[in-house]
C-alpha cells in the first residue's frame, strides 16, 4: 500500500527550541536541524522580518528589467525568493536563488513547487563568493552579507555591481552595530526584547547569542553605505529599519542619469 503523504508534500516546520536547554557551546550553522525550525526561529528572532519580505516582491516589480537575471543570493528555503518570483512582472527573466547550506536548498525546492506562482526558478547549492553573476537587475541579500567573511564582502559586493545593468539594485538586509556604545546597548536590548515578547526564554537568547558571535559580524551603516559606493552603486538610501535590524536599497544609476 501507498504511504500516505503530507498534504502537497509541505515540509515538517517545527517550533525553534534549539537553544531551550543547556547546550555546549558550538557555532551556530545552518544545517538541517535549523532548516526544519527555520521559518519560526527568523520571524520571532528578526524584528521586521515579516514586513521586509512582502517589500521585497515591492522592491523587485519596481526595478526588474526584461530579460534580466535576478539574483536572491542566501536564499534558505525561498522567502525572499518567492516573493521576487511573484514581484518579476516579465516571463523573460530569471530568477536564481543560491545558498550553501543542502539542508536548505533541499527544503527550498519543496516550497518553489509548492507556490502558485510558475516563473521557472533555478538553485544553486553554491558559495555566493564563487556563484556567477551577470544581466543583473535585481539582486537580494536579505540577512546574508552578515555572515560571510568581512574580508571577503567588498570583493562580493564589487562583483554584484558590477554584474548589476544601469537603473539596476541590490536590496541589502542586514543586523548592524552602532558606532555608539549607548545606542549600541538600547537596540541590543531592544531586540533582545522583541524576542523575549516572541517567547524566548533569557537562556534561549543568552545561547543563542554565544552560538553567533563568531559566525554573524555585524558592520555599522556607516560602513556599508561606504562599501556599496566603492563597490560601484551610485545611491545608496535605508528602507527600513527596526532597532538593529536594517533593509537598504543601493541602486546603480540609469546611464543617461550620469550623462
Ligand atoms: N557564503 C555563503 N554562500 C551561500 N549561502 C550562504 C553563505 N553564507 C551564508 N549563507 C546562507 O545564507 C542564509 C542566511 S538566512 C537568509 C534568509 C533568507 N534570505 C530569507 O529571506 O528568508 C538569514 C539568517 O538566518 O539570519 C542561510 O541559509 C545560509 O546557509
Ligand atoms: O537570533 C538572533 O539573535 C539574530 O540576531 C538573528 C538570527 C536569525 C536567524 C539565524 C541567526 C541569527
Amino acid at each position: 500500500m501507498s504511504k500516505a503523504r503530507r498534504p502537497s508534500e509541505m515540509p515538517e516546520q517545527l517550533p525553534d527550541r534549539l537553544f531551550a536547554t543547556e547546550r555546549r557551546p558550538e557555532d551556530f550553522r545552518f544545517d538541517a536541524s535549523v532548516a526544519r525550525v527555520f521559518p519560526d526561529m527568523i520571524r520571532r528572532s528578526v524584528p521586521g522580518y515579516t514586513t521586509i519580505i512582502p517589500m521585497i516582491e515591492v522592491i523587485t516589480e519596481q526595478y526588474a528589467q526584461p530579460g534580466s537575471y535576478c539574483y536572491d543570493l542566501g536564499c534558505s528555503l525561498g522567502a525572499s525568493t518567492l516573493a521576487m518570483r511573484h514581484g518579476i512582472p516579465y516571463e523573460d527573466c530569471t530568477l536564481v536563488g543560491v545558498d550553501n547550506s543542502e539542508a536548505m536548498i533541499e527544503r527550498c525546492e519543496h516550497y518553489i513547487a509548492l507556490d502558485d506562482n510558475h516563473l521557472p526558478v533555478t538553485l544553486r547549492c553554491e558559495d555566493i563568493l564563487a556563484t556567477e553573476l551577470s544581466n543583473a537587475s535585481v539582486t537580494t541579500l536579505n540577512f546574508t552579507l552578515q555572515f560571510v567573511d568581512p574580508q571577503q564582502r567588498a570583493s562580493l559586493l564589487a562583483r554584484i555591481a558590477d554584474a548589476t545593468r544601469p537603473g539596476g539594485v541590490l536590496i541589502l538586509s542586514e543586523k548592524i552595530r552602532f558606532e555608539s556604545d549607548s545606542e549600541q546597548a538600547i537596540q541590543t536590548r531592544l531586540h533582545h526584547e522583541f524576542k523575549r515578547a516572541n517567547g524566548y526564554s533569557d537562556l534561549e537568547i543568552s545561547q543563542k547569542r554565544t552560538a553567533i558571535e563568531q559566525v554573524l559580524i555585524p558592520e555599522t551603516l556607516a560602513a556599508h553605505r561606504a562599501r556599496l559606493l566603492a563597490a560601484g552603486f551610485d545611491e545608496v538610501l535605508v528602507w527600513y529599519q527596526c532597532f538593529n535590524f536594517v533593509s537598504m536599497l543601493a541602486i546603480k544609476a540609469n546611464t543617461s542619469d550620469t550623462d
